[in-house]
C-alpha cells in the first residue's frame, strides 16, 4: 500500500539517490557543515523552494539586500544525486534571477533532516520528498474525513524517521469533539491543535512555525488549504499570479512548495505537498523510530541483542522498566506508543 503517492512525477527525479547515506537525524537543527571545493569557488548559496519538471526555484540571499528567486537545472557534475524542496545548494552561471535566465547548481549541502518516502512498505529503494525540514505539521480532521489513529501513526513514523519533530493539528472541531481520538496518541509529547474554519488558532499555530521549517502533511479534504491559506495570507495568490518572494504560481504544479511566514519581524517557512497523499515506509529504520524516544533508546542498550522491544520479546530491559515502575508515570504509555509505531512499518 502507498501512503504517500504523487499526482505528478517532477519532484521525485532522479529516482535514486547516491548521497542518501543517512545521515543520524539532527533533532537540533545544526548548521551542516560546508565542503568547500577549489573549482566553483564564485558559486553562491541558496535554498530550493520548489521543484518544476526539472528546472529549481531557488531563493538567493534570504532576508538580505539581495533577495531574489531565481531558476536553476542541475549541473551534470550533480550525476544521480537528487535536488529537493528545501536542499541548501550551490550555484554558478546566471544567478540574478532576470526573466528567461538560468543558473546551474553543482553542489547540495549535507542535509539535516531528510523526509523520504518508498514506493510502498515493501519495497526500499527511497526517495527523498523534502530536505532540511525540523518539523511535521499532521493536518487531520475531527470529521470527513474520519481520522484513523494508523494514518496518523503512519505520520509519526515518516516523521521520527526523518529526525522531524512532529505536531498535529485537529481540523473540523466543529463537527465532531476530537478529545477521544486524541487519547491514542500519550506519552508522545505531541503538541496538539485545535482548529475550526470559524476559530482558527492561527496565533498559536503561528507562534510554534516561526524560526522552523515546518513541512505539512494531511489527506485529501482534511482542510490543510484552508488552513495554509489561513496562516500565509499570500498563499491565496497561488492559482495564476506570481509570488515573488516565494516563486510559487511558477510552480503550481510542483508536488512541494515553500511558503515565507513572518510574524514581529522573525520569520519561519511552511513546506506544503499538494498532492502529496501517502507514502510508504519501505526505508524505514527501527532504530531511528526508537531514537525519537530518547529516554526508553537509552535502555535498550541493556536490550538482548537484536531485540524488538515488542510484547513477546523476552528479557527486554525497556518493558522490564517499565513493568518496575522505572520509567515514571508515562512510561507506559510511551512504552504503548513504541510499540505501536514499531509495527505500523514492520
Ligand atoms: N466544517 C468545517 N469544514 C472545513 C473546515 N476546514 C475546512 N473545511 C472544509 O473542508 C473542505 C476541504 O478543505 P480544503 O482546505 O480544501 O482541504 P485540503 O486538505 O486542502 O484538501 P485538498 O485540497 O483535496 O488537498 C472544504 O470544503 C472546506 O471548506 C473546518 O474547520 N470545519
Ligand atoms: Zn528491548
Amino acid at each position: 500500500m502507498t501512503w504517500w503517492s504523487t499526482d505528478d512525477d517532477e519532484d521525485d527525479e532522479p529516482e535514486f539517490d547516491e548521497s542518501a547515506v543517512r545521515v543520524r537525524p539532527n533533532r537540533r537543527g545544526s548548521r551542516p557543515r560546508t565542503k568547500t571545493r577549489p573549482e566553483h569557488a564564485d558559486a553562491i548559496a541558496g535554498i530550493v523552494l520548489g521543484v518544476d519538471r526539472g528546472r529549481y526555484h531557488v531563493l538567493i540571499d534570504e532576508g538580505g539586500a539581495d533577495e531574489h528567486v531565481l531558476t536553476a537545472a542541475r549541473a551534470s557534475e550533480l550525476r544521480r544525486k537528487s535536488v529537493v524542496t528545501g536542499d541548501r545548494v550551490d550555484l554558478v552561471g546566471d544567478v540574478s534571477g532576470d526573466e528567461g535566465s538560468l543558473a546551474r547548481i553543482v553542489r547540495v549541502q549535507e542535509r539535516t533532516t531528510l523526509l523520504r518516502r518508498s514506493a510502498d512498505d515493501t519495497d526500499e529503494v527511497e526517495r527523498v520528498i523534502v530536505a532540511n525540514a525540523d518539523q511535521m505539521l499532521i493536518v487531520v480532521a475531527a470529521a470527513n474525513p474520519e481520522p484513523r489513529v494508523r494514518l496518523i501513526d503512519r505520520y509519526l513514523v515518516a516523521a521520527f524517521d526523518a529526525g522531524i519533530r512532529p505536531l498535529l493539528c485537529m481540523t473540523k472541531t466543529d463537527l465532531a469533539d476530537p478529545d477521544e481520538f486524541l487519547h491514542n496518541f500519550p506519552g508522545l509529547e505531541l503538541p496538539v491543535f485545535r482548529s475550526r474554519s470559524d476559530e482558527m488558532p492561527l496565533a498559536e499555530i503561528t507562534e510554534s512555525l516561526i524560526g522552523h521549517r515546518t513541512v505539512f502533511v494531511g489527506h485529501s479534504g482534511v482542510g490543510k488549504s484552508t488552513l495554509v491559506n489561513a496562516l500565509v495570507p499570500s498563499a491565496h495568490r497561488a492559482t495564476g499570479h506570481v509570488n515573488v518572494v516565494t516563486g510559487r504560481g511558477r510552480h503550481t504544479s510542483s508536488s512541494t512548495v515553500s511558503l515565507r511566514i513572518e510574524h514581529d519581524g522573525r520569520t519561519g517557512w511552511v513546506i506544503d505537498t499538494p498532492g502529496v497523499r501517502s507514502f510508504g515506509l519501505g526505508h524505514v529504520d527501527p532504530a531511528n523510530i526508537l531514537g525519537a524516544f530518547t529516554d526508553l533508546a537509552r535502555i535498550a542498550d541493556d536490550c538482548p541483542r537484536g531485540c524488538t522491544h515488542l510484547p513477546d520479546s523476552p528479557d527486554c530491559a525497556i518493558i522490564e522498566a517499565v513493568d518496575a515502575g522505572e520509567l515514571g508515570e508515562t512510561g507506559r504509555a510511551r512504552l504503548d506508543s513504541l510499540q505501536r509505531l514499531l509495527t505500523t512499518f514492520a
